[in-house]
């Protein structure tokens, strides 16, 4: 399985990227893995509504520059949908038993992605209600992705 996460903006703190590196490392067993990140739009304090769907237009464009037709694609996103770690497994698993060979997934900016995105997407998965920084939210999914192989694989992993 290869395995795409198309990310707004590049990580800056260096122990977000440390961690984001262990998980690329660890996820190699299991399956290809590709971090893409696109240029983020510089955004005021308050961004007027106009403001706002320019940045998001925009940052959406270079994001689906890296869609493939033929991968599964799914949207983080707040209001999307909640799963535990071993549906999120099980999902995983039975994309590939349907003959999907590649996931993608999609980390929007600070103001998160555009609804026209959100609208391409064939999943809206959601981690909590709660805002995560979309520097965090990388390394949370990469952290279920590999717990995931390893519920997969019934290797053992702490609870
Ligand atoms: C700082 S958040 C954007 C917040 C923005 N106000 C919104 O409502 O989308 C950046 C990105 O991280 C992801 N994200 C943050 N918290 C999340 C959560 N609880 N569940 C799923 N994705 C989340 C989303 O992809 C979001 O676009």
């Amino acid at each position: 399985m290869k395995i795409s996460i198309i990310c707004v903006g590049k990580i800056k703190e260096k122990f977000y990227r440390e961690a984001v590196a262990e998980y690329a490392k660890r996820l190699s067993r299991y399956c290809k893995l590709e971090v893409l990140e696109v240029e983020d739009e510089k955004t005021p304090e308050q961004p007027s509504p106009a403001q706002k769907e320019q940045i998001l237009r925009r940052e959406a464009e270079r994001m689906e520059r890296y869609i493939r037709p033929d991968a599964h694609l799914t949207a983080l996103a707040i209001e999307g949908r909640k799963m535990d770690s071993e549906q999120f497994a099980s999902r995983i698993e039975s994309l590939g038993v349907r003959g999907i060979s590649h996931i993608q997934f999609l980390i929007g900016g600070s103001l998160g992605i555009h609804p026209s995105l959100l609208d391409k997407a064939d999943d809206k998965l959601s981690f909590s209600d709660m805002t995560f920084p979309h520097q965090l939210m990388r390394v949370i999914l990469l952290e279920q992705i590999y717990r995931g192989y390893r519920i997969m694989n019934k290797e053992p992993y702490h609870k």
